[in-house]
């Protein structure tokens, strides 16, 4: 007998418990294997996407994501990552194969809920409404009580250090500001599930490595899952509990690395003999698969 078990979204140990002593009494009345799958917050099940003009962009890319994971999606440039992205978000759809957002179609998710949100590279920003009516846009368009509204926008301005600059416009603000405003704005209906779409890579290094740290401090606080596209490779190791390295076009995951470096994860941290080891690992895994396709 075979017997898979899915538990509920939310993770509850005791509920868990009972599950496995139930299922330990059926399996010795009779079953032999019982598999307990993982929570997971997004599924990639053997996905393939073909554009219409003829463009392989993923292929047979599988990838399970637990919940509260930072994930990195690394790879070359057209390599898949944003499409990828974009399909959890319920922007696209698989040619063939399924994703899965707890269990569910994103598109599903987008409808009904405020579970996932999206960072683009860009910020995005409205020019003609302020920091706080920028932030408040996602949720006015949900509807709500607007003092609880705007009592939400402000707290995730603080949160991203923005709580003096709520009367300011986009074109009063930097690059890094602007960025921190473009987060602040999709964390405000607190999310479950965040993307983000290479959201440092027009930015400075100094300002990118600040909003690195911020953005760990902020997704070990709101215990968030996190799926994040970058072609930087030291960018993807400080920051991910797992890489996943994707291949040239058409993408294919090409390995998995589980970056066990601990957090909170500091700046001196980019200097250890650890974090080098992680990062010419997720290199060599890139160069191999240049190779790869060299010799193809
Ligand atoms: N709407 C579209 N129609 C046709 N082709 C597309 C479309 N969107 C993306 N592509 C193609 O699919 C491939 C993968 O694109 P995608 O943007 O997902 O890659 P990427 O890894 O995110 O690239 P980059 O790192 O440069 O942003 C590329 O060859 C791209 O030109």
């Amino acid at each position: 007998m075979h017997i898979e078990v899915q538990p509920s979204h939310t993770y509850d140990v005791s509920r868990y418990n009972i599950l496995k002593t139930s299922l330990l009494k059926t399996l010795l009345e009779g079953a032999n294997d019982v598999i307990i799958k993982k929570n997971h917050a997004v599924y990639f099940r053997n996905v393939s996407k073909i554009y219409n003009t003829g463009t392989v962009a993923l292929n047979h890319f599988d990838f399970p994501v637990e919940e509260g994971e930072f994930i990195s999606f690394l790879g070359p440039s057209g390599c898949g990552k944003s499409t990828a992205l974009r399909m959890v978000a319920g922007l696209g759809t698989p040619t063939s194969g399924e994703v899965t957002v707890y269990g569910e179609p994103p598109e599903e998710l987008i409808k009904n809920t405020n579970d996932i949100a999206f960072v683009f590279q860009d910020a995005n920003l409205l020019p003609w409404r302020s920091v706080l009516d920028n932030v408040l846009l996602p949720l006015e368009l949900r509807g709500g009580n607007k003092k609880e509204n705007k009592q939400a926008a402000i707290s995730v301005l603080e949160m991203v250090g923005l709580k003096d600059h709520l009367t300011s416009y986009p074109r009063q603000l930097s690059g890094g500001m602007k960025m921190r405003v473009s987060i602040a704005r999709a964390l405000a209906a607190r999310p479950k599930l965040l993307l983000m779409d290479e959201p440092f890579a027009a930015l400075d290094e100094i300002t990118r490595q600040t909003l690195q740290m911020e953005l760990l401090d902020i997704w070990k606080k709101e215990k968030m899952t996190v799926l994040f596209v970058t072609h930087n490779v030291y960018e993807a190791v400080f920051l991910s509990s797992k890489i996943a390295v994707m291949s040239a076009r058409p993408g294919r995951l090409s390995s998995v690395i589980d970056v066990n470096l601990p957090y909170p994860r500091e700046l001196g941290m980019r200097t250890h003999p650890a974090f080098s080891d992680y990062v010419d690992r997720a290199s060599a895994s890139l160069e191999n698969d240049e190779k790869r396709k060299e010799t193809v």
